[in-house]
């Protein structure tokens, strides 16, 4: 097996209808014969992953761009048909420049013999800024190599033994695989995740602030409490120190009510002695008067 070099590959493509238009025209151009290489370009279906509408874009004159956003899967179709002859193998490829700005190439690689149709490819934006594509512009390469052997009928790419024989438009089967979900893209998660962050950080703010308001509530109570106790406290003390000075008054009063008694008990007993004294006294006393009122009775006789 050896690869058509640049000489062979315009004799192969001009004077055979191996690159085809719509209208199975050859639409071979010499220009785009690059190295060893045959430039293809971009068609006007595409499928996007992150596609609203979950359908096939066709792309118009007017609207030829598509942006490949980072994270997403897309489905593009070559612009040309391409019919390979049954002594050849083709090779495809996505061109390095869309490749280094982070477009993988998912799907390839070979191109059998019979086969005729687009080419579809699979790619998916692993960079991290959009990658936008126009229609007819060439970004895809195919290279033919020569087979040792043709391939027989049975051998050949056909569309009784296989699936893409033909295909001009983007098979349905692929889209009902790819159209569930939107591909979570490394992006979007990431800005999801700074979406989160920001949510939980200004969560966490509220909580604290709500805490921290909950504590010095609880501090402002425990303050007032504290005062309410120790003006408790102070009021305790007043009334006890109240009682026992007045209890003190009542002994002190007490002792001297006692101690007054006591004099007057002492007073009392001196009186009743005198009184004891006084008596016989009295009683002499009367004696005498009696005496002297008799004498005095005599005296007047
Ligand atoms: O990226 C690619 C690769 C291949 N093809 C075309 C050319 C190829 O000859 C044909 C079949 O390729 P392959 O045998 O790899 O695919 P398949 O899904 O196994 O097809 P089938 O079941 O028809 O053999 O599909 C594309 O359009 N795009």
């Amino acid at each position: 097996m050896s690869f058509l070099g640049p000489s062979e590959l315009r004799k192969l493509l001009a004077f055979n209808k191996i690159i085809t238009n719509d209208d199975n025209q050859n639409a071979y151009v010499k220009s785009r014969v690059k190295q060893a290489a045959y430039e293809l370009s971009l068609g006007n279906q595409v499928y996007r992953t992150d596609n609203k509408d979950k359908k096939v874009e066709i792309l118009s004159e007017s609207n030829r761009n598509i942006d490949i956003n980072p994270g997403q899967f897309t489905l593009l179709m070559t612009d040309e048909f391409v019919n390979i002859p049954n002594d050849k193998l083709a090779f495809i490829s996505i061109k390095a420049k869309l490749k280094l700005k982070g477009l993988v190439n998912v799907s390839g690689f070979h191109v059998d013999p019979g086969f005729k149709g687009k080419l579809l490819f699979s790619v998916y934006n692993a960079g991290p800024s959009i990658i936008t594509l126009e229609t007819k512009k060439a970004y895809f390469l195919i290279w033919f190599a020569n087979l040792d052997s043709a391939a027989e009928q049975d051998d050949l790419y056909s569309k009784d033994n296989n699936h893409h024989q033909g295909q001009k438009t983007i098979d349905t089967d692929y889209l009902d695989a790819l159209k569930r979900n939107d591909m979570a893209s490394p992006s979007a998660i990431l800005l999801k995740i700074g979406e989160q962050k920001d949510f939980f950080e200004s969560e966490i703010t509220t909580l604290k602030n709500s805490l921290e308001n909950d504590i010095k509530e609880k501090n402002r109570k425990v303050l007032n409490n504290e005062y309410l106790i120790k003006l408790l406290i102070g009021i305790c003390i007043v009334i006890i120190t109240k009682y026992l000075f007045d209890h003190s008054m009542a002994n002190k009063a007490i002792q001297e009510c006692i101690f007054e008694n006591e004099k007057i008990n002492k007073m009392q007993k001196q009186i009743d002695s005198i009184n004891v004294k006084i008596i016989p006294l009295q009683k002499v006393d009367s004696l005498i008067d009696k005496k002297n009122i008799n004498k005095n009775v005599k005296s007047k006789r």
